[in-house]
């Protein structure tokens, strides 16, 4: 018998074709190492060309799986995916209160030294849309989002479509990107990661981390591939892991850059259209 792994929550939503969603969350998780556990908020009826169904999770039964986890098998750090509704929102925000998890990775707290988190770290990725555009929140939502969840939350990773929602910036360089990250902190979380991977006709894929004070930029060659499906999530959610495994916000996030990176230059082919990053390079397959 091993030990007990770290273990991780996922709140988001499933994708049939095992690309994006949870599916991908869980993947990116078991190759970081840590037990990922999930509450599901949405099934969706995708493949490699899009959605054409999305069936909701009763906001209480989102909540209900919430609680089960972390009062049972306690997670280092959880994560938002697809969240679909504001009254999905409102039920993660209320029971993520009710159990403790929020905020965490608090650079002042660890100034103070009091240790570096004072709660589960909490990872905000704002899910808007599928790659093909499709909605995956309602139009009312998003403003749940910013007003009930960022304030909560240790990490924000919005990719560039966003951004432009959260905060009206339009990123085209540098210093666009500083002044949304700007923006995008000062709606509450702790730190913001500006992803750069939509910026098709930059050579370079540039993701912004800012506390408010200090930025990281992890930068790196763009990949030729078309196969990036679930690229967000699986960044999201290696964060997530590395936080659970006790990583400080910055060493978690250049850890999961690592990771997604790697899993880029591994995707592959899926169906007729878009396919997936890969973590099979990560696993060993069974002989
Ligand atoms: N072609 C690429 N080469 C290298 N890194 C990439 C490439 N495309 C995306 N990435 C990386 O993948 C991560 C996700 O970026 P992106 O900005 O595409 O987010 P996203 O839209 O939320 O992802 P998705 O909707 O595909 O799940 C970022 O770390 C980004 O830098
Ligand atoms: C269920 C689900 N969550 C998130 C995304 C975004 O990658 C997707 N396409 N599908």
């Amino acid at each position: 018998m091993a030990d007990t792994p770290p273990r991780a929550l996922t709140i988001a939503g499933s994708d049939s074709g095992g690309a994006a969603g949870l599916e991908a969350d869980l993947r990116a998780m078991t190759a970081c190492g840590v037990h990922g556990c999930v509450a599901v908020t949405a099934v969706t009826v995708q493949n490699s060309l899009g959605v054409t169904g999305v069936h909701l999770v009763p906001p209480d039964t989102v909540a209900a799986q919430v609680r089960a986890v972390v009062t049972d098998i306690g997670v280092g750090a959880a994560k938002t995916g697809m969240l679909a509704s504001r009254e999905i929102i409102d039920a993660v925000a209320d029971v993520v209160d009710e159990v403790g998890v929020g905020r965490g990775a608090d650079p002042d707290a660890e100034r103070r030294g009091a240790g570096p988190s004072t709660s589960v770290p909490f990872v905000v990725d704002p899910v808007a849309a599928s790659m093909a555009g499709e909605p995956l929140l309602a139009e009312d939502a998003m403003e749940a989002i910013r007003g009930r969840l960022f304030p909560r939350a240790a990490l924000a990773t919005p990719n560039l479509d966003e951004v432009r929602l959260l905060v009206g910036i339009t990123v085209t360089d540098a210093a666009t990107a500083r002044e949304a990250a700007e923006a995008l902190h000062a709606l509450g979380p702790r730190y913001v990661l500006v992803k750069g991977g939509h910026l098709r006709g930059s050579p370079e894929v540039v993701d912004l981390l800012f506390d408010g004070e200090r930025t990281w930029e992890f930068t790196g060659p763009r990949i030729d591939t078309p196969h990036v499906h679930g690229a967000g999530d699986a960044l999201a959610s290696a964060t997530c892991a590395a936080l659970a495994r006790g990583l400080a916000m910055p060493d978690a996030v250049a850890s999961a850059e690592r990771y997604i990176r790697r899993a880029v230059a591994e995707s592959y082919p899926l169906g007729a259209g878009v396919g997936p990053v890969s973590p099979l390079w990560a696993v060993q397959p069974h002989r």
